[in-house]
């Protein structure tokens, strides 16, 4: 194999077009190979093989830095930069991680894994490149999904002005997980079609060229009314970025020779490559959705397998039903439509879906300006993408304590995303904020209770659920909840474990039927149920949670048992001071004592040592 003699992009620069025609295929296949047995970002890392060949064909890594926004598409980017013979552990608990990671390889320019962040990462590259008189190109590569975040196209601004030497890679295959979105998605596309404007650019290049250099003026000011007149809504131009492109994303010849010559050029640069997302795999290229992210396969027989009845569905199910009944209620994505369950609920109220594309400030703005007109906005929003709108929640939503309902997936623990995708800080950075309540369902007949009251409590409420099946509630199905009161699910003699969420199942399997020890679903936490808790304060207390420690649930109860003058002994499991790379769920729960063996632990620890009959 061809891919046996590369262990450094430096191999590359030695192989013939057609060995390097020959390691593509050959990555494709590795790819497809490991993707079958661990998971991960299949499509996106096949449309991206030439691309990243090209590339490091063309720079010199790590010398040159190149850049991987979201990061999961780089696949062949590490099995050329040394991680073949680890490629087999990607995303399994110690192995190599399922996005670029800095701390993983030199030639690993940024740790990513959420999107838009690679622009303004170059940026500051060459400003400390020409600061420090150094010599190095900067190359950024970024989906046009990515491109739809506020931060890569405030990043854009600022390049165009400064006019540093960097090239940026446009990874152009019109999805980001679902299709893309954006008027600048709809400009791309026509851009590929309108033949005529590459055509007409070129005659009208030449024809300037010809006109007899003493008018050198009329040629510029000529050359910028062509300009304007083959491009004028061409916003790169308008960045001050000059734009090369579309060009084909896998003709690794043509990739090469353009790359040569742009590497030559100054100032900012942005290279548009039209790929195709799945390329090279048919299932993939028919359905980059589904193979974005699929879980293990059969490689040679690829099927879709279901992933069972998650919470994600729950959520989809009980807002499609909802919206129903609440013709004010109104739905936002951050380009998260299938990841969030909303499939079903975007077919059956389109009028009343958007997704906004990658980002998450926008989606929770837009609800805001969507609440103060009178609807009743939820954000369908992973917990960890909600990092990206904190300023907005507090800012455009809780000062005037608007309805805007914040449905937060994938709260805790995530799984193979690792570090960059655990949803652990939420409770923390959402319970200090003034009028927004905070509530975790323990079932999805539970979820259904929450969001209907949600609607109707008034003011930002914020419902969190895990990354995780739940059985499935009867639809048309609407039980009551007590609004802000806890539920005794087990009395106890000595001690009551109170469990926020997902962990309440370790709650129960670690009480067992030890008549000692008690079990509340502490459903709510702003407001927190100061009534029951004074009542258990008579016992030992135990608070659990699938969060950071610091600042989370425990936090609360600790902060109101101080408020309320009372001191019962407690302890408070949670995440430590630390990330948690990627690796199967409950063996992250188990290293961080939040799963049952920690709770028998904690109240071991508190004189309360259950029996368990293993
Ligand atoms: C991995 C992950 O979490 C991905 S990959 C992806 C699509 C990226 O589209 P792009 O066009 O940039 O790349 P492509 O897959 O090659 O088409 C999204 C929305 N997400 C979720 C997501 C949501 N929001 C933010 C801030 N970051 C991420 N990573
Ligand atoms: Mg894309």
């Amino acid at each position: 194999m061809i891919l046996d003699k590369v262990n450094s992009p430096e191999d590359l620069k030695r192989l013939s077009l057609e060995e390097l025609l020959l390691l593509a295929e050959e990555i494709r296949s590795e790819i497809i190979r490991v993707t079958a047995q661990n998971g991960g970002h299949l499509a996106s890392s096949l449309g991206a093989v030439e691309l990243v060949l090209a590339l490091h064909r063309v720079f010199d890594s790590p010398r040159d830095r190149i850049l991987f926004d979201v990061g999961h598409q780089a696949y062949a980017h590490k099995l050329v930069t040394g991680r073949k013979d680890r490629f087999h552990t990607l995303r399994k608990e110690g192995g190599i991680s399922g996005f670029t990671k800095v701390s993983e390889s030199p030639h690993d320019a940024i740790t990513a894994g959420h999107a838009s962040t690679s622009l303004a990462n170059a940026l500051g590259m060459v400003l400390a490149r020409d600061l420090m008189g150094e010599d190095y190109h900067v190359v950024a590569v970024i989906g046009d999904g990515a491109l739809t975040g506020g931060m890569a196209l405030a990043a854009l601004n600022k390049i165009g002005e400064l006019q540093k030497r960097m090239l940026i890679v446009l990874n152009d295959n019109e999805m980001s997980i679902s299709e893309n979105v954006g008027a600048l998605n709809k400009y791309f596309k026509e851009l590929q079609i309108r033949k005529w404007v590459q055509d007409a650019e070129k005659l009208g290049k030449n024809i300037l060229e010809r006109i007899s250099p003493q008018l050198f003026g009329l040629v510029d000011r000529a050359k910028e009314a062509a300009k304007l007149l083959l491009h004028q809504e061409n916003p790169f131009y308008a960045w001050g970025i000059r734009y090369v492109g579309p060009v084909d994303g896998h003709d690794l010849k043509g990739l090469v020779h353009i790359l040569e010559h742009l590497k030559a050029l100054d100032g900012p640069t942005l290279l548009h490559v039209v790929t195709k997302k799945g390329k090279g795999y048919k299932v993939a290229e028919a359905d980059p959705i589904y193979w974005h992210g699929p879980p293990g396969f059969d490689p040679k027989k690829p099927e879709k397998v279901s992933k069972g009845y998650t919470w994600s569905q729950a959520f989809g199910d009980a807002v499609t039903e909802l919206a129903h009944m609440e013709p004010r209620l109104f739905v936002l994505t951050p380009a998260m439509r299938e990841g969030s369950g909303l499939v079903r609920y975007s077919l059956e109220h389109p009028e009343r879906y958007l997704d906004v594309g990658i980002c998450e400030d926008v989606a929770v703005t837009t609800a805001a300006g969507l609440a103060l007109r009178g609807m009743k906005p939820i954000v369908a929003i992973y917990s960890t993408f909600l990092q990206r709108a904190y300023d907005q929640v507090i800012h455009d939503v809780a000062i005037e304590n608007l309805p805007v309902v914040f449905a937060i997936d994938r709260a805790g623990i995530v799984g193979a995303d690792g570090a960059t995708h655990h949803g652990v800080f939420d409770i923390a950075y959402l319970r200090t904020v003034p009028n927004l309540q905070i509530a975790a369902p323990k079932d999805a007949l539970e979820l259904r209770a929450m969001l209907k009251k949600a609607l109707e409590v008034g003011g930002p409420v914020a419902i969190r659920y895990p990354r995780d099946n739940v059985e499935r509630a009867p639809e048309g199905v609407w039980p009551e909840i007590a609004w802000g009161k806890w539920e005794v699910l087990k009395e106890g003699t000595e001690a009551y474990i109170l469990a926020f969420g997902k962990t309440l199942k370790y709650a129960l399997e670690a009480a067992g039927d030890d008549p000692r020890v008690g079990v509340v679903n502490a459903r709510f936490l702003k407001p927190l149920d100061r009534e029951m808790l004074r009542a258990l304060s008579r016992y030992k207390l135990l608070t659990v949670e699938d969060h950071q420690r610091m600042g989370g649930f425990g936090s609360a109860v600790l902060e109101a048992l101080n408020e309320m003058g009372l001191k019962p002994e407690v302890q408070v499991l949670g995440l430590p001071d630390r990330f948690f790379e990627h690796g199967a769920i409950p063996s992250l729960h188990r290293q961080a004592g939040i799963d049952a063996e920690g709770i028998r632990k904690a109240l071991a620890a508190m004189g309360v040592a259950v029996v368990h009959e293993r």
